[in-house]
């Protein structure tokens, strides 16, 4: 279950939201910082069709959630992950094409969608815009060294053990580490030979290779060094750095052009944030003052936008809202909302009548022509004062 320290602002999420999880241990070591745990100790945390499902989940799940800031996932017992589950994950992909009600096509269609499944699962930690460091002990192999190449930030403890261990199951790795691993480092020379032997990679070797940038004596070293390099990274700017990896991430795809026009056209909206006045006043005082940010968003997720999350929560209160079509329709339900959450709200109309619902509103029955002169300048202003 996790756990929340404090709540804080009127659109506070619990993340007893969450869904329950079978085999991820999910807690906030610090604030701001969510702890992924893959929690299959006995048999090392090897991927079974339900925790490689969990795995998508909890990612998609803190991606939305604007109160984390950084992740850290490590493994629970003896090793980070043994990659899939022999037994059962083995068994669900053999189900597939073992069937002999379905013809060939039939089958490389449900392969496929099964395959792109597992990839989406791992796929979900890169694409989560929060950093992700995973601290690594014991075994790392197969589908769990697939998993951290998906990461932003890989430390491991000197006992870990890697390997890219598909073709000793008979299979051309497809779940993410071919496709992301010369990303991360520069030896392909390197990536091939473990890629087509499978053997296995020490703690030390993987840091020369450039895959851990830091090697811990102990597993406790290792996770509390990445626990305090996610505080370290939830306490800065969220909107810088959550720019910073969507960046990194879509340099690493295109070419140069490409990225520094991504960065323009993003920076554009994302440096006008307080973060940036914030941050520069931290700097100039020398460490004296820190600067605390705010959450990028205060709705958690579009579909929350039913208007469930927007109202009833305070934050219109004594502000003024000008309604422009508010005598009917979205308008009028708008209107009334607004004003049972304590907003003073102008509202605009082509029809004339007063609406009787509205106590204390000012009306304006606008004329047509002024209504659109109205309307126009609404928009040039802004609609909350
Ligand atoms: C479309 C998707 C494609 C995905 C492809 C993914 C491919 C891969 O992941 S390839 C890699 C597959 N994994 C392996 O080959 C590793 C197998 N396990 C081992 O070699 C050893 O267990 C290991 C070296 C990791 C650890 O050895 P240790 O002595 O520390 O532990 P054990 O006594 O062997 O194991 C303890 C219990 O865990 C169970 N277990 C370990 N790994 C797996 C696994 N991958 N799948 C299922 N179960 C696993 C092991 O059976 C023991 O359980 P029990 O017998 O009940 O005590």
């Amino acid at each position: 279950m996790f756990l929340r320290s404090r709540c804080s602002g009127v659109l506070y999420r619990s993340l007893s939201t969450l869904p329950a999880f079978e085999h991820l241990l999910v807690t906030e070591p610090k604030k701001h910082v969510a702890f992924v745990q893959l929690n299959r100790p006995d048999k090392r945390n090897s991927l079974n069709p339900k925790l490689w499902k969990e795995i998508g989940t909890v990612f998609d799940h803190l991606a939305e959630d604007s109160d984390i800031r950084s992740i850290v996932l490590a493994g629970s017992g003896k090793a980070f992950c043994a990659g899939i589950d022999l037994k059962e994950g083995i068994a669900k992909l053999t189900a597939i094409f073992q069937d002999d009600s379905s013809d060939v096509a039939r089958k490389a269609r449900s392969l496929r969608k099964l395959i792109s499944s597992f990839q989406n699962d791992f796929t979900a930690i890169e694409k989560c815009p929060k950093p992700v460091i995973s601290a690594v002990h014991g075994y790392c192999i197969g589908a769990g060294i697939n998993v951290i190449s998906a990461c932003d930030i890989r430390y491991s403890s000197s006992d870990a053990t890697f390997s890219i261990k598909e073709v000793d199951i008979g299979i051309a790795a497809d779940v993410g580490i071919l496709n992301r691993i010369n990303k991360i480092v520069g030896s392909d020379s390197l990536t091939r030979e473990l890629a087509y032997t499978a053997r296995d990679m020490t703690a030390q070797e993987a840091f020369e290779y450039g895959l851990v940038s830091r090697v811990f004596p102990s597993f406790d070293d290792c996770l509390s060094a990445s626990i305090a390099l996610a505080e370290t990274i939830a306490n800065k700017s969220p909107i810088a750095v959550q720019g910073t990896k969507l960046t990194l991430n879509y340099a690493r795809d295109h070419t140069i052009e490409d990225s520094i026009n991504f960065i323009l056209t993003w920076n554009q909206s994302q440096l006008q944030s307080e973060d940036l006045i914030k941050s520069a006043m931290a700097a100039m005082s020398k460490g004296k003052e820190k600067a605390e940010f705010a959450n990028p968003l205060i709705i958690k997720k579009a579909t929350d936008c039913d208007g469930s999350a927007m109202f009833n929560t305070g934050i219109f209160a004594g502000r003024t809202a000008f309604i422009t079509g508010a005598s009917r329709g979205i308008g009028k339900e708008i209107a009334l909302k607004l004003a049972k959450d304590g907003a003073n709200i102008v509202i605009a109309a082509k029809t004339v009548e007063a609406h009787p619902k509205l106590p204390g509103t000012i009306y304006t029955a606008a004329a047509e022509s002024e209504f659109d002169r109205l309307t126009a300048s609404c928009v040039r202003s802004c609609t909350f004062a």
